[in-house]
């Protein structure tokens, strides 16, 4: 047995450490996989060898290991085999044919942390390159809810969003789960964190309680006060899927098929009757025409019919952020305004209106073209305010919270127009870059406040956005990515004037 050290450190991954004479002895080198065994618990590990940090007979233990180990006394550890995944995995890359035993295999070796970062890595890289046959991903997405644990709820319908994401902003759920949960119906919605955002619904709840809950606290919470929105990745959930988007957010991509098999996964897990799936449509998002809109609906809606729910889509429009602001802090702070009955932008406004119009519908609390009055009804008398106020003190946040109570980061600088004119150019994929520049997602109070939107007016030196972090130097080098290659462009209406030759 060896003595545990641990080592408080998070380095995003299952890894141990031994003195180079234990490693020696065992035959074990750097960079190779060991099953580390405590008493009731096991985990697969990377392993690395010091002489100086861990002394012979001890093992240094990162934080990811020591919290699947539960904190042992000491361990014994022995080499792990190569994971079978690896070959199917290569078989990806070569755009053969997978078995579903093989898709199991995979999902399987995810959860159990038995791929390194690099496995992983060309998993997703893979499945960007060469999306998957409709067999396979009803395969993966079984695979990816019963490798996890599942909800199961006594009262139906149980209704459910998602969004695929890819627009900034898009901070809609705030106000759709509360305005579902407050007509009635159950919502347990489990977001992700950003995958190529600057903030995911799971990033922007966490600025107002906490989002990490286990299968059965989501479930209480849910039958107490009608909704929850909480991180996927905390639960037992479809424990893949976070491990996933991890790798697929450090490489800013979502995969066709893993995205379908993600979402559907995460509802079919927490026992959703019905689902809306937003999907935001335009240059620069996931979803670059309206043809491609139409072919991941009838995909999404095909593989909700084999997993037995019934899922509606929405294409919605992405070629601008929803409402003026990204960011986990300022979406926030948007969201509440709204929720508050103040002013504010009627895109977000609109957007929210109609998904929770359509599952109020779907739900059968609204006749059939009747949901968004209902939705609106329910947002302008306070009542979506009032449930969302509930769903935050049962997550253990501040249910006397107010937008003007949510903090930003002291650090802004705003972006100035170069000339006047009118807004020609608006490029979403550069105020994500620079949101996350400057720290968001993980600096909440960082992000970008957006002034002008396409085709408005602007005089030469007025704002067109403004850059906010927590932090001088993420600023700093925002400020400085921005005015490089401006997000925004504005031209006059006079674009070019070609004089005559002879008056030259
Ligand atoms: O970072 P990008 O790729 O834009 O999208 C990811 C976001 O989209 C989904 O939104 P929701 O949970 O339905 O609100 C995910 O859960 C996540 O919050
Ligand atoms: O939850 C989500 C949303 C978008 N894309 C995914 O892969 N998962």
């Amino acid at each position: 047995m060896l003595l545990v050290r641990p080592f408080d450190i998070e380095i995003g991954q299952h890894k141990v450490m031994l003195n180079i004479v234990d490693a020696r002895e065992r035959g074990l080198n750097p960079g190779d996989r060991v099953r580390v065994r405590a008493k009731g618990a096991a985990t697969t590990a990377l392993l690395d060898t010091t002489t100086q940090m861990v002394k012979p007979g001890e093992i240094g233990i990162f934080t990811e290991a020591l919290k699947d180990l539960n904190n042992p006394v000491d361990v014994d550890i022995l080499p792990a085999p190569r994971p079978a995944s690896i070959c199917h995995i290569k078989s990806l890359m070569d755009n053969e044919k997978l078995s579903e035993d093989q898709i199991r295999t995979i999902v399987q070796d995810i959860v159990d942390n038995n791929l390194s970062d690099i496995e992983l890595a060309a998993y997703v890289t893979a499945s960007y390159i060469h999306n998957m046959p409709s067999e396979e991903v009803v395969w993966l997405t079984k695979a990816m809810i019963e490798t996890g644990e599942r909800i199961h709820f006594d009262t139906h319908p149980v209704m459910d969003k998602h969004s695929i994401g890819g627009v900034p902003g898009n901070k809609v759920s705030l106000l759709i789960v509360p305005i579902v949960a407050a007509a009635g119906l159950l919502i347990p919605k489990t977001s992700s964190r950003a995958i190529t955002g600057a903030g995911g619904t799971a990033d922007l709840m966490e600025v107002l309680a906490p989002v990490e809950f286990s299968a059965a606290e989501i479930k209480e919470i849910t039958e107490k006060v009608g909704g929850v929105i909480v991180w996927g990745g905390a639960t037992n959930i479809a424990p893949a899927d976070d491990k996933l988007i991890k790798a697929e957010y450090a490489l800013s991509i979502d995969p066709y098929s893993q995205m379908l098999a993600s979402i559907m996964a995460k509802k079919g897990a927490v026992g959703a009757d019905a689902v809306v799936v937003d999907m935001p449509v335009g240059p620069g998002t996931k979803l670059p025409t309206a043809d491609d809109g139409r072919t991941l609906a009838k995909d999404l809606i095909d593989l909700g019919d084999k997993l037995g729910i019934r899922v509606e889509c929405a294409m919605t429009f992405g070629g601008s952020p929803v409402g003026r602001t990204i960011g986990p802090a300022l979406e926030v702070r948007e969201a509440l305004t709204l929720l508050e009955n103040k002013p504010g932008p009627n895109s977000l406004r609109e957007k929210s209106l109609s998904l929770a119009g359509i599952l109020l519908e779907m739900g059968g609390v609204a006749g059939r073209g009747e949901g968004y009055a209902a939705a609106e009804e329910i947002l302008s008398s306070g009542k979506a305010h009032a449930k969302l106020m509930e769903i935050i003190a049962a997550q253990g946040g501040n249910p006397n919270v107010k937008s003007e109570d949510i903090v930003i980061g002291e650090n802004c600088e705003e972006i100035l127009a170069p000339a006047g004119g009118y807004v020609v150019a608006f490029y979403n994929k550069r105020l994500v870059e620079l949101a996350r520049m400057a720290g968001a997602p993980s600096d909440q109070k960082a992000g970008v406040i957006i002034h002008k939107k396409m085709g408005e007016r602007v005089k030469k030196g007025e704002p067109l956005i403004t850059i906010c972090s927590s932090s001088d130097w993420e600023l700093d080098s925002a400020v400085r990515d921005a005015k490089r290659s401006m997000p925004i462009v504005v031209e006059g209406m006079l674009l070019e004037r070609y004089p005559r030759i002879t008056e030259l």
